[in-house]
């Protein structure tokens, strides 16, 4: 093949260059400099295959070895370059291609190799690199000013208060580590959790997604942008891992309570999924963090020069879908036996795409149903802590601030279950949906509401109900907390300090002997109120619970205000963890409610009197453990198993509680090191 090439595409325009001395002469470039970079030209054009560039070379190299000597007593030093396996040739001048023996990941992880996103679009293609950087292609002066411009910010913030660099600081030196050790750095990881969960994930990784753009070093992940349609589905065999059993995947339009952080959303998939190793035990060579990028509209991002995205206003309507359907092909035509995790999708898509994937892929949406069970199992909790049966839940009257794709997921998992409690019929659903209150951005949500957003529509009060109630359409926060005395006020709005003084003041006149809050918007700015504040203003005998970590609080005499965290954390590694090893066909509401029940079963009665109503991020691992186990009996139960490796569906089926437990811890993964024995390929 390599004669052929030479003889047909080389040689005769050597001879074309060499029986045109007129057209070199005019432009300056010598003869001899010509025929060079007409075989350095040809190089180029030669497919990447490994074992071909070693011909070629020796080939071109004898070829031309004379004008290459020429050049060399000319032009200065040829540097013929031996680095472990890889050759590079280059010239002083730099022009000359540098012939490598790697591809994919392999080239991005060799410093000798690496132009982070300088890679040109070319050369992503030809080394496999596509998928694998965010899409925008930079030129070298663009990463230095990137660089320099993260390292001057560092010196500002470090200025500005201790806090926040001090938290970055940390992320760095375990991004390092996550980049040189993957082992250690998950051992560190859940050796030290409760210290180190609050920089990988919640709140600290959202400030490395306000970042990104500046903390960028080493890319993980794969990135599918929508200049990249119709190529995904061989993109996708750019990843170097034969087996990837989880995914999380974003398009970054709305990263906690941040907003629409464009590509740099692909820290939170990331962060995610360190969970799912810390806490799941997945094994991390088998995760995936992925990066949907559609473009934004956040105008900031549009006009950065230093952004890593497309600059672009984001997709929209069939043409959005068309890029995840693909995506979602893709994915699934590789690994059928994937579960993906859709993660901080703006409300507007989350449910749709929920609906339009949930009966035919496995995948789950983290922020709608994820969440609808954490906060459920708060609300079950409570009920116990003051004191109250269960079935005292459908009597709670519920305030829930935030109508997007958390809110109502919440809302919608709460009044299915008190419907249920209530027999499920008709009547009962009816009554279950007067127990909650609703307030958007526009105040409580009625059904003299114009333009009510379908998903909420069956949430919105009775006018006539709610005027005898002394409210009305639009009623504030604060009004709706103060007729209606309720048992729960439950944020997800993404506002800080939604829940002001007067709010909380309002909520001291509660009918309940515990009256629980929930500020459970993140990363911390964005917290409704600080454990501080609802303390003080309501009084020692709330039950709280936040989405963002905060410390207990002293409430003086020896006495603690316990402050739980109310995230999705404690759900989503077990439904992952679960579906996995069950190899269920999808995730089921049944599963779902299954992990739910399991959380809020978690806490001992001891616990939950003392406002104890979630575990310590500590137990995380056991809890996740637990969690799973419901999910698989769940799924036996309903029929819906495959099994994982060889565990058929028929074994499943044999197996007790016990067992299933037994069964689950056997399959996580441990962050011990393995011996590595050298094998030829
Ligand atoms: N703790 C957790 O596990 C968890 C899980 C998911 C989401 N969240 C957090 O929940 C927040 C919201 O997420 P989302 O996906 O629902 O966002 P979203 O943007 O879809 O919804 C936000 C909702 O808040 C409402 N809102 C805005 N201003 C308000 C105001 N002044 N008063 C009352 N409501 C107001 C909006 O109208 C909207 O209905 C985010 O901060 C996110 O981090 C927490
Ligand atoms: O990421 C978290 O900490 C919880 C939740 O998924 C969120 O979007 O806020
Ligand atoms: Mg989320």
């Amino acid at each position: 093949m390599i004669n052929h090439y030479f003889q047909n595409e080389v040689q005769p325009l050597m001879h074309k260059v060499q029986t045109t001395n007129r057209s070199t002469a005019h432009s300056g470039i010598s003869k001899t400099d010509f025929l060079l970079s007409v075989i350095v030209q040809s190089f180029r054009r030669i497919p990447t295959v490994n074992g071909d560039i070693d011909s070629v070379t020796t080939v071109a190299m004898s070829l031309s070895s004379a004008l290459l000597k020429r050049l060399q007593s000319r032009r200065g030093t040829l540097a013929a370059v031996n680095l472990g396996g890889a050759r590079s040739f280059t010239t002083t001048e730099g022009h000359r291609p540098t012939i490598v023996h790697k591809r994919s990941l392999d080239i991005l992880h060799d410093p000798w190799f690496n132009k982070g996103t300088a890679f040109s679009m070319t050369e992503r293609d030809r080394l496999d690199l596509r998928g694998l950087l965010p899409p925008s292609v930079m030129s070298p002066e663009q990463q230095i000013e990137r660089f320099m411009a993260d390292l001057k910010r560092l010196e500002q913030s470090a200025r500005d208060g201790p806090s926040d660099p001090y938290n970055l600081a940390k992320w760095r030196i375990l991004n390092r580590l996550h980049d040189r050790n993957e082992t250690m750095y998950y051992k560190v990881l859940i050796d030290n959790i409760e210290e180190y969960a609050p920089i990988v994930y919640t709140p600290t990784v959202g400030l490395v997604c306000q970042k990104y753009s500046g903390l960028f070093r080493r890319p993980r992940g794969m990135y599918f942008s929508a200049a990249d349609r119709g190529e995904m589905m061989s993109m996708v065999y750019n990843w170097p891992a034969e087996q990837v059993d989880m995914i999380v995947v974003t398009d970054g339009s709305r990263i906690l309570g941040l907003g629409d952080l464009g590509v740099q959303g692909i820290g939170i998939a990331i962060g995610k999924l360190d969970l799912y190793v810390a806490a799941a035990g997945i094994n991390p060579q088998r995760v995936l963090p992925v990066m949907i990028d559609v473009g934004t509209n956040n105008e900031q991002l549009l006009k950065d020069p230093l952004y890593l995205g497309l600059q672009e206003h984001r997709l929209d309507g069939e043409e959005y879908i068309e890029v995840i359907d693909e995506f979602m092909e893709a994915v699934f035509t590789r690994w059928p036996h994937v579960i993906v995790q859709f993660e901080d999708f703006q409300s507007k898509w989350a449910f749709k795409l929920l609906q339009r994937y949930r009966k035919e892929y496995r995948m789950f949406n983290d922020d709608v149903q994820g969440t609808a069970g954490v906060a459920l199992a708060g609300l079950l909790g409570a009920v116990r802590a003051q004191g109250r049966p269960m079935i005292d839940f459908p009597k709670m009257r519920i305030v829930v601030a935030g109508a997007g794709s958390a809110g109502i997921g919440v809302l919608n998992a709460a009044r299915k279950t008190m419907s249920r409690m209530l027999g499920d019929t008709d009547v009962a659903f009816e009554s279950a949906s007067r127990q909650f209150w609703v307030v958007d951005a526009n105040g409580l949500i009625t059904e003299a509401r114009e333009q009510i957003d379908p998903d909420a529509r069956s949430f919105a009060r009775k006018v006539k109900e709610i005027e005898r109630q002394g409210l009305r359409e639009g009623a504030s926060l604060a009004e709706v907390v103060r007729q209606v005395k309720p048992d729960v006020l439950l944020g997800l709005s993404a506002v800080g300090g939604l829940f002001s003084k007067e709010v909380l003041e309002a909520l001291k006149e509660s009918t309940s002997t515990r009256p629980a809050i929930f500020p459970m918007s993140n990363p911390t700015k964005n917290a409704e109120c600080t454990p501080e504040e609802a303390f003080s203003i309501v009084g020692d005998h709330i039950i709280f619970g936040s989405g963002s970590p905060f410390s207990n609080v002293d409430l003086g005499n020896g006495h603690v205000g316990h402050c739980n965290q109310a995230n999705n954390m404690f759900l989503f590694p077990g439904i992952g963890l679960g579906t996995l090893l069950s190899g269920s066909k999808i995730v089921s509401d049944g599963m779902l409610q299954a992990a739910a029940e399991c959380l809020a079963e978690y806490m001992t009665e001891e616990e939950v009197l003392q406002g104890i109503i979630y575990p310590s991020i500590s137990r995380i691992r056991d809890i996740t453990k637990e969690v799973a186990a419901a999910v698989i009996t769940e799924a036996i139960e309903e029929d819906l198993v495959e099994g994982y490796r060889e565990m058929d569906a028929r074994e499943l089926h044999k197996l007790d509680q016990d067992e299933i437990r037994t069964y689950v811890q056997n399959n996580m993964w441990n962050p011990d090191y393995a011996k590595l024995v050298y094998k030829k390929d």
